[in-house]
């Protein structure tokens, strides 16, 4: 074997500005050089835009971390989030097996019908309950089948201080409302965005100075330990808010039934990581250790 020296490597990321992949840019840096591009300089809708980069960088590595995320508009336009999140990927994946280069894509646990009440692996059946797990599942299936060397990490209920995310809008609600009311029967595990840019550096620089890329190739469970509630997580974040700053006095524990919403969400998230553990020797501390170095950190 002759690994590419890092100097070398060509790194190709898609969705830079996004929350994984804001993040991942700083942590890509050190295995190669990283070419770094976003909606709307590229459309993943656009398969000549995207052609046209893929062929430009000539990268031996494409990290793919953009995405159609907005669960709820996904509803009524099931057609754009399977374009960007089943169609682009497969188009990255094409790419990436004529050239042996390795494809890092990004999955969720909104892949699951979360009827299980144990931790879900890898291997056990899918069945979304939304257009945007759907579409999700579809871009998991492409890559997966496409024969490129390929890093799946199917990630969970992801938060940061940048973007749209649940995390922001509970700090914003707390210094607006008296009273938020929030789910408590959706369990699952929150996880910063920033843990899982370094997990995904770290497992893929082990990935390319192993031979057999075909045995490493595959899906993995990434999430912080520990499982909550929406409900738990967001009395955690409205707590961080300073007394003084804070509008909100109570957290009330609702149903999924009393949060009418477009999509529907499955009422269990919580995903084993222990093959990445072995794979990687990769473990993310818990959810709320997280969430205290995220609120401390930024
Ligand atoms: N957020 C979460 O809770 C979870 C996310 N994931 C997965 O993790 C990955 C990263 O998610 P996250 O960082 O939260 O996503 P974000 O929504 O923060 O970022 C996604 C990026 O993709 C870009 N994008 C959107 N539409 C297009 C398009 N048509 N062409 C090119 N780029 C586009 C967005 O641009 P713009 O902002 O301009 O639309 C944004 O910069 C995704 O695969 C997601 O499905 C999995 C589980 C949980
Ligand atoms: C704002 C708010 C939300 N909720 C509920 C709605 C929903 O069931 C739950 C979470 O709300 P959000 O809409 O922020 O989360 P949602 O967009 O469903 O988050 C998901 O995003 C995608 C991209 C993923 O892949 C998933 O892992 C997951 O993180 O909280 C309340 O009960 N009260 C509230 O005030």
């Amino acid at each position: 074997m002759n690994p590419e020296k890092e100097g070398q490597r060509r790194i190709l990321l898609f969705g830079h500005r996004g929350q994984v992949g804001w993040e991942l840019r700083r942590t890509l840096a050190p295995l190669g050089r990283v070419y770094a591009f976003d909606y709307p300089e590229v459309d993943f809708a656009d398969a000549a835009a995207v052609e046209r980069v893929v062929e430009e960088v000539a990268p031996s590595v494409i990290v793919n971390a953009a995405a159609y995320t907005a669960v709820d508009r996904a509803e009524s336009e099931p057609e754009r989030a399977w374009q960007i999140n089943a169609v682009a990927p497969e188009r990255l994946a094409r790419w990436a097996r004529t050239r042996a280069a390795w494809l890092v894509h990004y999955s969720t646990d909104y892949v699951y019908d979360g009827n299980k009440r144990t931790p879900y692996v890898e291997t056990d059946p899918t069945a979304p309950l939304n257009a945007y797990g759907r579409s999700k599942l579809e871009g998991d299936r492409a890559v997966a089948a496409s024969g490129c060397p390929h890093l799946i990490f199917r990630l969970c209920w992801v938060y940061g201080m940048r973007g749209n995310n649940f995390l922001l809008t509970m700090l914003r609600l707390a210094r607006e409302r008296e009273t938020l009311r929030v789910v408590s029967d959706q369990i699952g595990s929150p996880t910063w965005c920033r843990l899982i840019a370094e997990a995904t550096a770290l497992a893929l620089q082990q990935v390319l100075n192993r031979p057999d890329p075909a045995l490493w190739s595959g899906v993995y469970h990434l999430r912080c330990a520990g499982e909550t509630s929406w409900y738990e997580f967001a009395r955690r974040i409205v707590e961080s808010v300073p007394e003084q700053e804070r509008k909100c006095r109570e957290v009330v524990p609702i149903r999924s039934e009393e949060y009418p919403a477009p999509a529907r969400r499955p009422a269990w998230s919580v995903m084993s990581c222990e093959k990445l553990e072995r794979a990687f020797g990769l473990v993310l501390p818990d959810w709320e250790t997280a969430l205290r170095l995220a609120l401390d950190r930024e």
